[in-house]
């Protein structure tokens, strides 16, 4: 069945922001009212993956990407069980979907998962807007009685704020479970899910690793309890700031010296552990294009991201701090954002975009591999002591 999202079919649709810019558009998906931080996003493609990415829960994506839904949706893409954005901005959605896998449409998937979104809005414009200004506040209001500008701008302004937002335990398990090796089982990791996408320990399970996910309030004797052979801290939603627990647990593992890799959320958490601060960039990265460079290498990554806060360490030398040496590892050559740390007296390192990319790019993927030497290495030292 194809369902028209033609514009004209639509219910009105306001897109109000904090600092009182307004847009018109045509209702996307549920009909309603949704508050959250406006971000953007430059990936042309991969929206499934965006959408069920935990680490957007209470934001508002505007896509860049004039199209949105021209593969529809199936049922294989999905990072996790639901859609997490709180709201979904595009220009001009597909009116007919088209893909071998494609299940239903994007606009009835929203609709049905009951996520509010926008049509018809000049994305560029509002990206330039944010670009210009920063991350803000945003309100999307769709239906046919829609409140006045003002109300609507108050309630905008009542919203609350993505920095101090403790998010992690609203998307992560409530329960443990155990993700088996692909083939011969090598390595056991406990991997603490801060918002975890499917895809990670997908990653893992490829290169013989059984990955036992845990809850974001597991504590140091829960990680241990499965006796792993490393120890991985997932991508999520919020402010690092405010991850006062998942820090202490990894400075637990710093100290055992057990291998330990961390992805987003999780490089923030190993540089708090580490004593660094972090803070929220004006505008973040989102998008499937962003060109990292390994400094050991000099090589340059092409790399997914989705990240509005970042670590703050000094990139022009080696830090002392509690658990020996530090170096920044990565650093995106758009502006200079700390991208990766690596310690060079215990086996620990993180990264903040996102190697396990689904829709791609792939030129992160040795970051999986590295951990499994680095398992491997502590694992015969430990049979030769
Ligand atoms: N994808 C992530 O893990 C995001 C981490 C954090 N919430 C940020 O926005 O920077």
């Amino acid at each position: 069945m194809t369902t028209s999202t033609r514009g004209a079919t639509k219910a009105p649709a306001v897109l109000v922001l904090e600092d009182g810019r307004v847009f018109r558009g045509r209702a996307y998906g549920a009909v309603g009212v949704t508050f959250g931080e406006a971000v953007f996003s430059t990936g042309m493609t991969g929206y499934q993956e965006t959408l069920t990415d935990p680490s957007y829960h209470r934001q508002v994506v505007v896509m860049t990407a004039p199209h949105v839904g021209n593969t529809g949706v199936n049922d294989e893409d999905p990072e996790s069980k639901r859609i997490w954005v709180a709201g979904y901005v595009v220009r001009d959605p597909a009116r007919v979907p088209s893909n071998w896998r494609s299940r239903r449409s994007l606009d009835e998937e929203l609709a049905e998962q009951g996520v509010v979104g926008i049509s018809g809005i000049d994305t560029r414009a509002l990206t330039r807007h944010l670009r210009e200004r920063g991350a803000m506040r945003v309100g999307i209001f769709s239906g046919n009685a829609l409140p006045d500008e003002g109300t609507m701008l108050t309630e905008v302004r009542q919203a609350p704020e993505m920095k101090g937002a403790d998010l992690s335990a609203e998307v992560a398990t409530q329960e443990p479970y155990v993700v088996p090796a692909i083939g011969e089982k090598k390595f056991t990791v406990a991997a603490v899910d801060l918002g975890i996408k499917g895809m990670t320990p997908h990653r893992m399970a490829e290169r013989g690793i059984e990955v036992h996910v845990l809850p974001a309030t597991a504590t140091v004797e829960d990680v241990y309890a499965v006796r792993p052979d490393g120890v991985f801290f997932s991508n999520g939603p919020g402010d690092p700031a405010t991850a006062d627990h998942p820090v202490s647990v990894m400075q637990a593992v710093l100290e055992r010296g057990t291998p330990l890799f961390g992805i987003c959320f999780g490089n923030q958490i190993l540089g708090r552990a580490l004593g660094f601060g972090t803070y929220k960039l004006k505008y973040g990265h989102r998008g499937i294009n962003q060109p990292v460079q390994d400094r050991t290498t000099g090589k340059v990554e092409v790399t997914a991201h989705n990240h509005g806060f970042a670590v703050d360490a000094p990139l022009d030398k080696v830090s002392e701090t509690p658990y020996g040496r530090v170096e920044v590892s990565h650093v995106c050559l758009n502006d200079n954002v700390v991208e990766g740390l690596r310690l060079l007296d215990r086996p620990a390192f993180s990264v903040q975009y996102h190697p396990e990319a689904a829709a791609g790019p792939h030129d992160a993927a040795y970051l999986f591999d590295r951990f499994t030497s680095l398992m491997n290495t502590v694992l015969m030292e430990g049979q030769r002591a």
